[in-house]
This record gives structure tokens, sequence and C-alpha cells, in this order.
């Protein structure tokens, strides 16, 4: 079983009063929103019960990455936004470069690499002119199939694949994740026969890491996937009720939007493993592309301790008072290495010595907590029992399940973007687009 804890140390002191007894209304209303499929976006709420981990679909899915790891060193994964940070998250949080996982993985596990989030053609040459001696599969990930960062990038990709191993093999080499029914993707696929998994029509992309959307790459990757869906079980189970006093994803909810309402307008996502830097950005698209929208919402903004202490620790500290931090601490890593003795003391650490640098993190996470609470910065804190698939998979539902009722007391939909249409129908008109005229 997955054990997450959420907590707020000394932000209560930001607050008089019951906190519950204020928002139990809302949430109440929010709540029967998501369960009753009664709020803004109902057609979005796919996520809320988790994928059975015995389901065929699942199945599939491990087929489709035991396919791959027999076909390639290599894995690319094509997509943007939520269509490639998720698996982004999870691999980068349980694999052996950067995590000590708590078992041992499976050596022979592809590379995945990303691409398609940006259109910078170095990022693109690098990431291909390192492949030279490397047998290559390809994953592109699209719900709409019109996202023209991928819809480019695997242009580019499907050409190199069709120069190195001709049009039939790099078809058999190519999966394509997207829409069940419709789309330029999925029509993409039919013609040219590639391997296909499905986004369902009712998850958005940025609640579709717990989908074949995640789960293909993260299963390519060595992660046991049926982990992650039973600690998005647990979770989902965990956090069903309504009542505020005993549902730690709607505390975290209700803070937000309590501290929200004081002027606390940026939250700080601070981790202490470097490890949560792909997780932050996964975190970043759920709340800032869910809350922003009709003038509103929380600013999501990332920051990792101890090394950000060294910078932006001073405007935390002391500039102005407008943030809260929720802070994601581990409680145990699995790792530990221990401080050394130096004869004659000459950097004067020796007090730290046989101290493990876990012990000392804590400190710095504990002391850290302290200096912003007087600093009037207020603190919320999750802490993760270990870092396994079971307590990411539980930690991914828990945000997903938090930003959707923060989105419903903030008053907005959190399953739409219209906002990011902007950009691109300017995009458009300057590449020239057919039917956009200056
Ligand atoms: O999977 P798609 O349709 O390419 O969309 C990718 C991302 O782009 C957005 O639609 C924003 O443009 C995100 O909501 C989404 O996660």
């Amino acid at each position: 079983m997955s054990k997450i804890h959420f907590d707020f140390p000394a932000a209560g002191r930001f607050f008089a009063g019951s906190l519950a007894g204020k928002w139990q209304g809302d949430v109440q209303r929010a709540h029967d929103g998501l369960h009753r499929g009664t709020g803004q976006g109902q057609d979005f709420l796919g996520w809320l019960e988790p994928l059975s981990p015995d389901s065929e679909e699942v199945a599939q899915i491990e087929q489709t990455a035991d396919r791959i790891r027999q076909q390639a060193d290599v894995l690319l994964v094509i997509g943007i936004g939520g269509s490639y940070s998720g698996a982004r998250a999870g691999i980068e949080l349980l694999t052996p470069s950067h995590f000590k996982p708590f078992r041992k993985r499976k050596t022979n596990a592809p590379h995945v690499y990303f691409l398609g989030h940006n259109l910078s053609a170095s990022y693109i040459v690098q990431i291909l002119s390192n492949l030279d001696d490397q047998e290559v599969a390809v994953n592109v990930i699209s719900k709409s199939g019109t996202t023209i960062e991928p819809a480019l990038a695997f242009r580019i990709v499907r050409d190199w694949l069709i120069k190195r191993y001709g049009a039939k093999e790099a078809a058999m080499r190519i999966v394509a994740t997207t829409d069940q029914f419709k789309g330029a993707l999925l029509r993409f696929a039919e013609v040219e026969g590639y391997r296909t998994l499905v986004i369902p029509a009712h998850v958005g992309g940025r609640y579709s890491v717990l989908t074949a959307v995640g789960l293909l790459p993260m299963c390519v990757a060595g992660l046991d996937i049926r982990e992650l869906l039973r600690g998005a079980q647990d979770a989902s189970v965990r956090y069903a009720t309504p009542d505020v006093t005993q549902n730690h994803c709607y505390q975290y909810a209700v803070w937000r939007n309590e501290l929200y309402r004081q002027g606390r307008v940026i939250e700080l996502l601070a981790a202490y493993e470097p490890a949560f830097a792909g997780f932050a950005e996964w975190w970043k698209q759920l709340f800032g592309e869910s809350e922003g929208k009709n003038g509103k919402g929380i600013f999501p903004a990332s920051v990792q301790f101890s090394t950000d202490l060294h910078s932006l620790g001073q405007y935390v500290q002391e500039g102005p008072r407008h943030l809260f931090e929720t802070v994601l601490w581990v409680e145990d890593t699995g790792c530990e290495v221990l401080v050394p003795a130096v004869d004659g003391d000459l950097d004067g650490l020796n007090y730290l010595a046989g101290k493990g640098l876990t012990f000392v993190n804590e400190k710095a996470w504990l002391g850290t907590i302290e200096a912003h609470e007087s600093g009037a910065v207020p603190n919320l804190l999750l802490q993760i029992g270990k870092l396994d698939e079971r307590h990411v998979g539980h930690l991914f539902y828990f945000f997903e399940k938090a930003c959707a009722l923060s989105g419903y007391l903030l008053g907005v939909n959190p399953f739409d973007q219209p906002g990011v249409e902007a950009y691109k129908q300017n995009m458009f008109k300057l590449l020239g687009k057919p039917g956009r005229s200056e």
C-alpha cells in the first residue's frame, strides 16, 4: 500500500478558525460536480476511475512495450504537453540514471528520448545524430493529431526512419497513440499500417499520464505499470470522501484556494530530490492549464532544494509576500551515503562525520520550512513514503484530483484550455497556413 501524507506544519497560522468548516460546503459541491458529472467539463472525467491493472488494455500496452524492447535500444517518444510530460516525470523519478530504485530494474530497457515538445532544430539534430549504432523505435503521441510541434517532429523522424530501415520496416517500428476514432495521426496510422494505442476521448491531455499515453513509454523504460495503476487505485479509494477533515487531497486543494484568496498568487513546488524536476514540469502544466483562465489562477512554479536555496532562496525569504510553497519530501529514498571524517577537520565538518547525507538533507528541509514560515511564506507539505511505482501512481492521482477540485473551488472549468489557441493562430498566420491570411 502506498503512503502519502499531506500536512500544513505552520501554515495554520495564516488562517484562524476551522478551514474545514469554512470550505466544506464548497468542497461538497465541487466533489458532487466531479463524482456526479455535473460540473463544467464533465466530458473529461475519464481519469477519475483509474484503469484496472488487470485489464486487457494494460496487457496490450505491456505486449507493445515488449515488442519495442525486442526491436530497439532507443525509443523516441514524440509528443508535447500532457502527451509527453507524465511519461518523462515517471521515468525520471524511477529509473536508475536519476534515482536508485528499491528493486533491480531490467538492464536491457531501451533509453527513452523525448522529442516534439519544442521547435528547436538543434535539439532534433543532436538526438538523431547520436543514434548511428542504435536500433530505434518510435512512439508518436497526439490526441488531436494536429499539434504542430509533434506533427513536424514526427515527419522528420519518420523520414529519417524510412531512410534507415525502408518504409515497410519503419512502419513496424512506429506506434501511434491517439484518438480512437478521429484525427490526422489516426489517419496516418491507418494508411501506413502503424500499431495504435488509444487515448480515451474522455481524458484530456494533462490528465492522461495513467493511460496508454504515459504507460507505454514508462513500461518500455522498465517501470511496473500495474503497480503505478495500483497506486492510483489506492489514491482513488483514499480520496473518495467529500469530508475535508478526512481527505488530504481535498485539504491541499482547499489550502491553495484559501491562500490564493489571501493574495498568494504563486505556488512553488519545492522538492528535495533532483529526480522530481520532470515531475514538476508535469505538475506545472496540470495546474497552469487547468486553472489559469477568466483572469484567475495560481501561477505554478517549481524549485529544487537545496540547489535553489542558493539562488531563489533569497527571493523566497525576503521578496514580495505573494507566494506559498508546497514541499515534496520523500521519507525513505532507499539510498544513503555517509559523510567521511577528515584528519585535522580541515573544513570544520567533522561534526557530521558518520552521519548520512539524507540526515543533512532532512535538516535542510526542516530548517528551510521554519525559515520561510518565519519570513511569512506559508508551507504546505506532502510526505511521500518512498519512491516506487505504487507511490508515484498515487502521487499522479493525488495531484490530478486535487487540481480538478481546486479548479471547481476557484470557479473555472479545469478541463479546457481555450487560451493556448492564441499563439497558434498567430503562428499559423505567419507561417502562411492556407486559409489564414495576414
Ligand atoms: O495530444 P495533443 O493533441 O497533441 O495535445 C498536446 C498538448 O497540447 C495542448 O492541447 C495545448 O495546445 C495540451 O492541452 C495538450 O496536452
